[in-house]
């Protein structure tokens, strides 16, 4: 079965790969609509995206390429996951900022909201470096029946279901980062 079938683009899906929630055709919409938005929003003020590591690199590359005005970029790796599919309930700083954050225009770009826990930690850690603002470009939200996510970002990509989700950054046991769509696996793949 093919993955992105849209303009001919067909990539043969991974066998671990149950099913599709976005494809790559999918995904560069998104991609290219948060970019404008962020270039409108961000004229003339060089702001700061901070991706956070590992599973945000693939979209903040996408994104960066996305955003037509001047900005730079750093990167924080934090661990909340482990190796499995539920948060420990524990953010770890696996790799901090080189930039210095204080009066900058922080946009910290994010693969996937789910609890919130990885955002809100954040978020509270790069306000006490006293940025001029913190906004959060998430490029996907996770929907929860019944629950409100911690975080609100300012620019979301789009909404998943409330599963597991892989590829185009996410993993599940450092596997599957590298699928160019966002999919859910086989269920026999987690026993
Ligand atoms: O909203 P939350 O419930 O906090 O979950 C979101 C976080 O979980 C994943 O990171 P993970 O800790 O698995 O690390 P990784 O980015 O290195 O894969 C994902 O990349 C987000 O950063
Ligand atoms: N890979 C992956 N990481 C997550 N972190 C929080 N939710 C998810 C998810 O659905 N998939």
């Amino acid at each position: 079965m093919a993955a992105d079938t849209a303009k001919g683009t067909a990539t043969q899906l991974h066998p671990d790969v149950e099913s599709v929630v976005l494809s790559e055709e999918d995904i560069r919409g998104i991609v290219t609509r948060m970019g404008d938005e962020i270039s409108r929003d961000y004229a003339g003020r060089n702001p700061l995206v901070v991706t956070v590591l590992r599973g945000a690199f693939i979209f903040t590359a996408d994104l960066l390429r996305a955003i037509k005005v001047p900005c730079e970029v750093d990167f924080m790796a934090v661990s909340s996951y482990g190796n499995g599919v539920k948060s420990s309930g524990v953010v770890r700083i696996v790799k901090d900022l080189d930039t210095k954050v204080q009066g900058r225009d922080v946009i910290i770009a994010e693969d996937i909201l789910d609890s919130g826990l990885t955002l809100s930690y954040l978020i509270k850690l790069l306000q006490a470096r006293q940025p001029n603002s913190i906004e959060v470009a998430a490029f996907s939200v996770k929907d929860i029946e019944g629950k409100q996510p911690a975080v609100e970002p300012r620019y979301v990509g789009c909404h998943v279901p409330d599963a597991f989700v892989v590829g185009y950054g996410l993993d599940f046991a450092e596997r599957y980062r590298n699928l160019p769509y966002v999919g859910i696996l086989k269920p026999e793949v987690y026993s």
